[in-house]
């Protein structure tokens, strides 16, 4: 999606959620700070990897590792939603592809997304007004990765649309041309999240359906 489609969508979730823009604009320039040249991925590299290839985009909801052991996971290219991508990793699969604000469930989680990263995860780290302590402490252990932004995008900083982690993962697929797009561990109607998460899962409801998939 390009910026201009996306942006009066942006400013209705930041109005919805009380989140402001210049906190996820200094975010993002916080992030484009610690690009290094070596530390980043090409889009080109994101590309191949999922371009006319089957997608399962794995959401954090509590059904994913059980929907996983049902599924063929071989016959998919799996980009993760943050903490999804620790569960994934205890099952023995490597995402090829992560997305994360790098505030999943825990510590271990984050540890989890450095492990698949040395593996060969590519990992699309999010830049937001409320990460800016985790992107200044684990950025520098991700040796190499994509920079996005839900703000306006610059240099190296990317938008490809989306809000949360699992969203984004979809308009990721989307934007890089999967051949076709298959969600597990998205459960919208999930009782058991706080307030604040049930309003960003409403809004994951919302985008995942606009993407078009
Ligand atoms: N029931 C659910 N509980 C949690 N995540 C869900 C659920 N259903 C779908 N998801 C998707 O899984 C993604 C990853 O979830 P996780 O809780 O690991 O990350 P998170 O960073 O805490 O999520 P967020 O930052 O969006 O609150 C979420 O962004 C959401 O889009
Ligand atoms: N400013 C701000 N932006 C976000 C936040 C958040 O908590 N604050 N959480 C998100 C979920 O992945 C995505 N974007
Ligand atoms: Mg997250």
């Amino acid at each position: 999606m390009d910026f201009a489609t996306w942006e009066p969508i942006y400013e209705e979730i930041l109005e919805d959620l009380g989140f402001d823009r210049e906190g996820d604009e200094e975010a993002a320039r916080l992030l484009s700070g610690m690009l290094t040249g070596k530390n980043t991925v090409s889009l080109s590299e994101l590309k191949d990897v999922i371009s006319g290839k089957p997608v399962l985009v794995c959401g954090n909801a509590p059904g994913l590792r059980a929907e996983l052991l049902k599924t063929d996971l071989s016959a998919f290219v799996i980009i993760a939603a943050d903490g999804a991508a620790a569960v994934l990793t205890a099952i023995g699969r490597v995402p090829e592809v992560i997305c994360t604000d790098l505030d999943g469930n825990s510590e271990d989680d984050i540890e989890k997304e450095i492990f698949d990263c040395e593996q060969g995860s590519i990992v699309l780290i999010h830049a937001h007004g409320d990460n800016m302590d985790k992107l200044e402490k684990y950025v520098p252990r991700f040796r190499r990765f994509i920079a996005t932004t839900q703000a306006k995008p610059f240099d190296k900083i990317f938008n490809f649309g989306g809000f949360s982690d699992g969203d984004r993962c979809v308009f990721v697929a989307r934007y890089f041309e999967a051949k076709c797009i298959r969600l597990t561990g998205f459960d919208f109607e999930d009782p058991l999240v706080n307030p604040v998460k049930k309003k960003k899962l409403k809004w994951a409801r919302k985008l995942i359906e606009i993407s078009g998939i």
